[in-house]
């Protein structure tokens, strides 16, 4: 295994056993899909005329209805701030394997969490909130690490909320339900995926469901794919678009009205991809439900009520799981 790390700096020629995923766990779509099968949504819409914003209302319900992710463009963050972020991002994963193991637990490409196949890739994650105290513990090296991710996180949250009001809004929610407890807590997970030589062979990440409430991630390549009926889509690389995915919570809240999608990442032989996601979560303490305002006898909850920290405790056994197994224990 030490060999293997030792070579991550290097680039691979063939696929190092320990990567080689089993027949029947291996990627079988490999390419991008057409573009026009993942929803594009222009944020703006949100400051325009009350039709316009009732037209991004039904079109992000849309998307979060019949796919539960999509792409959105518009959306705030400043084109600088997300490349600066991405750059720093793939400059931090560049470091000597020294500095970066102190915070990528797994250094991968075969970064495998129990009972998982080994994915080709390599992760930092760390929490977000309270800032004032995480920041303390993110990476020193790049030295502009920790003011480009505060200045990044204060914006994605903003564009993050208003993706919450406006599905609020057409839940028919009030318009700040999602405000406080439910989206208090955020954490950030980046993944370098080094090119890959067989990628027939390999996932860069497994598919599963987030468990969180919503993720919000920017992407520099192709390889995340979701479910859909069946087929694994793929989210095209728009250039300053961020790609949304209701996660687990939001099913639950919205009673299954929102879908939580699996998905997964597929490797290229090409380019690294690298990725930087946003997971907003709950609090652990905070109570989950579906929303009391979309249950009637024609709509029964669907879903237990936990606490966030009672959900995490049955996950974390599970961990990585799909959508459906990470939910299985609060099904009603
Ligand atoms: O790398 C990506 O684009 C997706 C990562 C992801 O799905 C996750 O970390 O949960
Ligand atoms: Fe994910």
């Amino acid at each position: 295994m030490a060999q293997v790390l030792a070579q991550m700096s290097n680039n691979f020629q063939t696929v190092p056993a320990e990567c080689v995923l089993p027949p029947e766990k291996r990627p079988q779509e490999l390419l991008p899909s057409p573009a026009d099968n993942i929803p594009v949504i222009d944020l703006s819409k949100a400051m325009g005329t009350e039709t316009e914003r009732r037209q991004l209302v039904e079109e992000l319900m849309k998307a979060g209805q019949e796919y539960g992710f999509f792409q959105v463009i518009n959306h705030g963050v400043p084109n600088e701030l997300m490349d600066d972020t991405m750059a720093m991002y793939k400059e931090f994963f560049h470091l000597p394997y020294e500095e970066i193991s102190k915070y990528t637990a797994n250094r991968t490409p075969m970064s495998s969490g129990k009972n998982q196949p080994i994915y080709w890739k390599d992760t930092i994650r760390h929490g977000l909130r309270p800032l004032e105290d995480q920041i303390k513990t993110w990476p020193e090296n790049p030295a502009r690490y920790r003011e480009v991710l505060a200045s990044y996180v204060n914006e994605t949250s903003k564009a993050a909320s208003e993706i919450l009001k406006l599905f609020a809004e057409g839940l028919g929610l009030e318009n700040e339900y999602f405000k406080g407890e439910l989206s208090d807590d955020e954490y950030l997970v980046s993944h370098y995926y080094p090119p890959c030589p067989d990628p027939s062979l390999t996932l860069g990440l497994y598919p599963h469901g987030d468990v969180n409430l919503l993720t919000i991630l920017q992407q520099d390549a192709f390889g995340l794919q979701f479910i859909k009926d069946g087929k694994w889509l793929t989210a095209d690389v728009i250039p300053n678009a961020f790609v949304v995915s209701v996660a687990i919570q939001l099913q639950v809240i919205s009673n299954g009205k929102l879908i939580s999608p699996d998905h997964r990442v597929v490797t290229n032989s090409k380019t690294s991809r690298s990725s930087v996601c946003i997971f907003v979560a709950p609090s652990r303490k905070c109570f989950v439900e579906p929303a009391k305002a979309l249950i009637n006898d024609a709509n029964p909850p669907l879903y237990k009520s936990y606490t966030y920290a009672e959900y995490m405790a049955d996950y974390m056994p599970k961990m990585g799981s799909d959508v459906e197994t990470a939910l299985a224990s609060f099904k009603l």
